[in-house]
């Protein structure tokens, strides 16, 4: 018997376009020979579709959609993720359907609530194991979070099943698919079952869904393994009840697939929200040049502008640097100098300025001014173009603050907002691996923000190299910082990046999302006050 994973990108809320793609994709199979096919977890209504749930036309619109797309099923078997209602609560479901009719419907038992999860907000569990008989094999239902406990798949086991398929809509972070291994070769032991793992691919909002959906036997061995960040229709040949060999995952190195996750992240906001391009400031620096790259790869050249917007304080070689990454990107390039606008600021504030005790001695004020006029003028071009301002910020700069309010914060899209300052350098390599567009010189060069002379951002911060690993500890793995300390740190750095993390929540409240590719970024998953006076102890 063959069945098929129907790997598709959702848009949350797009019922009729989802339910014409998942019918796309069974007519596929059934052309291909399959007999069942399986789609993600909440296909028809895309995940999260977070509080739109809540929404008594949402819910009947999609039971409306599923009546819909069951009465067009035919010849092929249809195992659909989807919201359901019944005895007036919410279920997360997943129904087979044949020959037009709905035949069995498996509720969710393990609801999600921690990381960026919220499902006990809008669904009821459900309590008990659902299994169905095609082509004589017992086949048995989980979906995503049911499969990272024990409890469901011991379940199917007792009802008979033969082998479990499992309907997910699993998040990217790097190294998720090893950590999926792990979990189902877990449940493999104590059932002695086979699995099948059906992923969403696709990102909505801040969240990647990488698919990569895959096979495993009995005996815990990989049997098939589809492609990350893409749509598939993966086929797979059961024997017995069992998967036997078929297609096997290409290696790529972690960078590859970071990357493909920002691109696929930038592509579904953009394209999913209905925006005509992006535009971004270009600095000659790391970040900006990063940026730029992934918006190219994502989007295509025609639908990026980049912006060097220089000042007294702009070197020349960043100016040259960022015109020959213009070019050899093939993007619109302007150039809007930023000194009349700013000497104009300074004069208007001259008076209120030169009344404090520090008057005269340019400081943060200066500084910030110089990014806010930046922000300002980008976003002028955001509301002629139509276009959404990307922001460049990193995730070590978002943790400790260092970055400007209103000013290289402002915009639509923070597309690094997940990505620590050493592996922009790892990604930057990588790219370049692929087709040599990001100059080594830019790479190379002490980061800077140009705000003020011969200024480095490792004049008020530790090396990027030991930044990283203590924002990695404290905010990735919530480590105390007495564990942090006894990994070798100095004792003033770890005080000093802790304190700057927590002074600057009020910032990340007012920055644009952007795409998660750690366990824990600084967006659903990251729920700190911004009002608190706890403090950790050594
Ligand atoms: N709890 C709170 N709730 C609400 N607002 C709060 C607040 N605490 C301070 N504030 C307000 O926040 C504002 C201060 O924030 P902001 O104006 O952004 O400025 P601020 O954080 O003081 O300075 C910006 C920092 O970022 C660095 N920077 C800037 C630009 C680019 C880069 C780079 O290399 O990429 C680095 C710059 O060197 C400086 O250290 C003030 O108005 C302050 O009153
Ligand atoms: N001269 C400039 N022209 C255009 N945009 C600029 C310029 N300077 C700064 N920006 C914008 O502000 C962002 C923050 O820049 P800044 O140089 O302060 O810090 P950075 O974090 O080192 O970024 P980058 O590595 O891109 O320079 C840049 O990424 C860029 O988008
Ligand atoms: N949607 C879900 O239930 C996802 C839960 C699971 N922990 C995962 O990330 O794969």
């Amino acid at each position: 018997m063959k069945l098929a994973i129907a790997q598709i990108n959702c848009t949350v809320g797009d019922l009729g376009g989802n339910a014409r793609k998942i019918l796309d994709y069974a007519n596929r199979a059934k052309q291909s020979g399959a007999k069942l096919v399986i789609t993600p977890e909440l296909a028809l209504s895309g995940y999260p579709p977070e509080d739109l749930l809540l929404r008594e036309g949402f819910r009947e619109a999609c039971g409306k959609a599923m009546a819909n797309l069951a009465a067009r099923i035919n010849g092929v078997a249809l195992l659909i993720g989807h919201p359901h209602l019944a005895d007036n609560k919410l279920h997360n479901a997943a129904s087979l359907i044949r020959d037009g009719k709905i035949i069995a419907t498996y509720f969710k038992n393990e609801l999600p609530n921690d990381f960026v999860f919220d499902e006990r907000r809008y669904f009821a569990p459900g309590a008990h194991p659902c299994v169905f008989d095609l082509e004589g094999i017992k086949f048995s239902i989980n979906i995503c979070a049911d499969i990272w406990q024990k409890r469901t798949a011991a379940c199917a086991k007792e009802a008979g099943a033969d082998i479990i398929l499992v309907l997910n809509a699993s998040p990217y972070h790097m190294r998720k698919q090893a950590l999926r291994y792990e979990v189902i070769r877990e449940r493999i032991n104590e059932t002695g079952l086979s699995f099948v793992y059906a992923n969403m691919t696709g990102a909505q909002d801040e969240l990647v869904f990488d698919g990569a959906s895959f096979a495993m036997n009995h005996k815990g061995e990989l049997t098939h393994q589809f492609d990350e960040f893409k749509e598939t229709l993966g086929l797979i040949e059961l024997q017995n009840g069992i998967p036997i060999r078929g297609k096997m995952p290409t290696s790529r190195p972690l960078e590859a697939s970071i990357y493909s996750a920002l691109c696929l992240g930038v592509k579904d906001y953009v394209g999913k929200n209905g925006i005509p391009g992006v535009l971004l400031g270009l600095s000659g620096g790391v970040d900006s040049a990063l940026t730029l790259a992934i918006a190219v790869d994502a989007l295509g050249a025609d639908k990026v502008r980049a912006v060097m917007m220089p000042s007294r304080f702009t070197a020349d070689i960043s100016l040259s640097d960022a015109r020959a990454m213009a070019r050899a990107m093939g993007v619109h390039y302007c150039e809007i100098p930023i000194d009349t606008v700013f000497e104009e600021y300074r004069q208007t504030l001259a008076h209120e300025l030169l009344a404090l005790p520090q008057h005269g001695r340019a400081d943060v004020t200066e500084e910030n001014l110089q990014a806010r006029i930046r922000g300002n003028l980008l976003m002028a071009l955001s509301n002629r173009y139509g276009s959404i301002v990307l922001t460049t910020g990193n995730k070590s700069e978002m943790a400790v603050g260092y970055c400007t309010l209103y000013g290289d914060m402002a915009g639509g899209f923070a597309v690094l907002k997940d990505i620590k300052k050493t592996m922009v350098y790892q990604l930057c390599h990588h790219r370049n691996t692929l087709g040599s567009i990001i100059p080594e010189r830019v790479i190379n060069r002490a980061p800077s923000a140009e705000l003020r002379p011969d200024q480095t951002d490792q004049d008020s911060l530790p090396p990027y190299e030991v930044l990283d690993s203590i924002i990695e500890a404290y905010m990735e793995h919530d480590l105390s910082l007495s564990e942090i300390l006894s990994m070798d740190y100095a004792e003033a750095d770890v005080r000093r990046v802790v304190h700057l993390v927590r002074l600057s929540e009020h910032k990340r409240r007012q920055s644009p999302i952007g795409p998660r590719i750690t366990q824990r970024g600084f967006g659903k998953d990251w729920r700190y006050p911004i009002t608190a006076r706890y403090l950790d102890e050594f």
